[in-house]
């Protein structure tokens, strides 16, 4: 599997010269994987290959739906995905007519109201939107996407509308997800207020799956428009379907590119393209490396470091790894964001996935840590439209790895249990407006600190109860080393401002305990990463933060926006607690960024206790 030195990328190592892998022409729909991985790892994916390839090889029976590659359940009715590109090319037409129509009627921004694979997908789109090649015409509207119930973001989105010239996209495959319902409940009221309840329906259309709530729902609140997918296809794997192909549409983008990589992609990864002695496709490889860097090494901190261009995939690929292996106490477990540094801040239980566009040079921090011995796959996009292909390839493998974990791919039992236990609080709470958790056990200035479960115990055990923010940190933090990982989880206004403040304290956290570190807004990652916060191995130390917001009302519901955010919050922290995670919950009161750099001290000062 020695690739071409242009297939390479400019200075990332060969494979060690004892490899035994054959030659592997790596390169299907714009997509080229090239793989350096230790010799040990090396050998095991060279010794399941052949279990895989040939006509009776496990891809085919991949193919063929044969669910005991997995847990031998429900399996066979989720792979809609595996024909999703060609599907979508018979319906190119439709798709141009959409673009075509927004660009007519002058809308200017397409407000994405969805969660999880409803929304991840369209952000990565929207992302290449803006560095949309330079021969592209325009105007093309911006995509905003909503996958949120924090007021402040609400509000600050809603701020920014014109809506005579604004669509918003209702995208659901259940048709009952909790957040775009409440959000589209606002925004169709807003929208009723500013373009008067006639117009108001031309501005709203609907993704969701055949037979659901939201289907009925919007033929009579007339719509302009309802598209329907696969239901064989889960949230996650949806992007190349009209989930995703719908809002990349309405935005002015050429999909037939995408799309065209996509199917390429698609026929490489057929079993007649698999054959017995050789090694040809990279998402095959990568399935099986990333599976078996877990059940062998452990190395199960999948390391996502894409290049600017392409930082929207990184939480895409985090809600494809997560939630589809992420259960059962196993799992990848995704880090993206992570700033790269020196071999010394990581330890053997990480696997680095790069990403980046041909035009852009591998970054020489991530090549030193291929020469150090990890795991490092390098996924290289020929250009923007090759991320259809990267999209398959990347569902493609996760099946794989599923398959050598010996889980479900296709399900996600414990994101389930946080949105019951959110029910159960809003429904005690009612109209009183909001949810109570445990009484703080240190309050320093703006920062409330609240412990359950693994920490309560573990604070019991210290005897003396923390007297300052640093000291309950502490407290946290001298729980987190080894293998562990440390998650934060941010119930705040997804700004650049906030996104800067989690990735500052993730990073201290990183380079001060060696530990893989994720950065999260909920509710957000609810859909994503939290399938494998309560699913996977019990690794995780958590950190919550909550904050006060504005108030704001949800048109037709007794309770607000900020009493949904916090139910979320803590009937998460419920099932953290309740599967023995080590979490810990600060609550900020009054000025959010007086709060924040207080917390960001606190945790420095903890850090250096440590
Ligand atoms: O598209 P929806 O039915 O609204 O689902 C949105 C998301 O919700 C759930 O939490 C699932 O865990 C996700 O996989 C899914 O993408």
């Amino acid at each position: 599997m020695t690739p071409s030195p242009s297939e390479q990328g400019d200075t990332m190592p060969n494979p060690p010269a004892d490899s035994i892998l054959p030659t592997m022409p790596a390169t299907a729909g714009g997509v080229s994987f090239s793989f350096h991985l230790p010799p040990a790892l090396q050998q095991a994916v060279s010794g399941a290959w052949p279990l895989w390839a040939g006509p009776k090889g496990r891809m085919a029976r991949l193919w063929a739906g044969d669910a005991t590659l997995w847990s031998g359940h429900d399996e066979k009715q989720w792979l809609g995905w595996l024909e999703a590109p060609e599907a979508e090319q018979a319906k190119l037409q439709a798709y141009d007519a959409l673009r075509d129509k927004t660009h007519h009627e002058g809308i200017t921004d397409v407000v994405l109201l969805g969660m999880g694979g409803s929304s991840l997908g369209p952000e990565v789109l929207g992302q290449l939107f803006e560095v949309r090649p330079a021969d592209a015409t325009g105007p093309w509207p911006r995509l905003h996407v909503l996958d949120t119930t924090d007021p402040a973001t609400v509000a600050r989105v809603g701020k920014q509308l014109d809506y005579p010239h604004t669509l918003f996209v209702y995208s659901s495959k259940s048709g009952g997800t909790l957040e775009p319902s409440v959000l589209f409940d606002c925004f169709w009221d807003e929208a009723g207020k500013a373009l008067g309840a006639q117009k108001r329906p031309q501005h709203f259309i609907a993704v969701t799956d055949p037979g659901s709530g939201l289907e009925k729902r919007a033929h009579e609140l007339g719509f302009s428009a309802v598209y329907l997918g696969n239901p064989g296809i889960g949230g996650r794997y949806s992007v190349l379907s009209p989930f995703g192909m719908v809002p990349a549409s309405a935005c002015g983008l050429n999909i037939r590119a995408i799309l065209e990589s996509a199917a390429a992609m698609e026929r490489a990864c057929r079993p007649a393209s698999l054959p017995e002695g050789e090694m040809v496709a990279g998402p095959l490889m990568l399935g099986l490396a990333m599976g078996l860097a877990v059940t062998g090494p452990g190395r199960d901190k999948i390391t996502i470091q894409a290049s600017p261009a392409l930082q929207a995939v990184g939480p895409w690929l985090e809600q494809l790894f997560a939630e589809s292996t992420g259960k059962d106490g196993t799992g990848l477990l995704p880090f993206e964001g992570e700033e790269p540094g020196t071999p010394d801040v990581y330890s053997d239980d990480r696997f680095f996935i790069t990403l980046r566009l041909k035009s852009e040079k591998p970054d020489q921090r991530l090549v030193a840590l291929a020469k150090a011995g990890h795991p490092v796959v390098d996924v290289v996009l020929e250009d923007l439209s090759a991320i259809g292909g990267a999209f398959y390839g990347f569902e493609m493998a996760t099946a794989v790895a599923g398959s050598v974990l010996g889980i479900n791919a296709f399900d996600q039992p414990d994101v389930e249990f946080s949105k019951v236990e959110t029910r159960k609080i809003m429904a005690a709470h009612g109209t009183s407006g909001g949810a109570e958790s445990e009484a703080p056990f240190c309050v320093d200035g703006p920062l409330s600190f609240h412990a359950q479960g693994a920490l309560k115990a573990h604070l019991a055990k210290r005897g003396q109860q923390p007297q300052n923010a640093a000291a309950a940190l502490g407290a946290l933090l001298e729980l987190c080393g080894g293998r562990d990982y440390f998650g934060l989880l941010s119930y705040i206004d997804r700004t650049d401002t906030h996104a800067a403040w989690n990735q500052h304290v993730r990073q201290g956290v990183r380079d001060a305990l060696k530990v893989a570190t994720a950065a999260e807004f909920g509710p957000r990652y609810l859909h994503s990463t939290g399938q494998a916060y309560k699913g996977g191995p019990n690794t995780g130390v958590f950190l919550q933060v909550t904050a006060d917001g504005p108030s704001m009302p949800i048109p037709g519901r007794p309770y607000e926006l900020g009493m949904v955010e916090n139910a979320q919050a803590q009937g998460d922290l419920d099932v953290l607690n309740a599967r023995g995670r080590r979490a810990l919950r600060v609550h900020v009161t009054g000025s959010l960024e007086k709060g924040l750099a207080a917390l960001a001290q606190a945790m420095q000062a903890a850090l250096k206790g440590n």
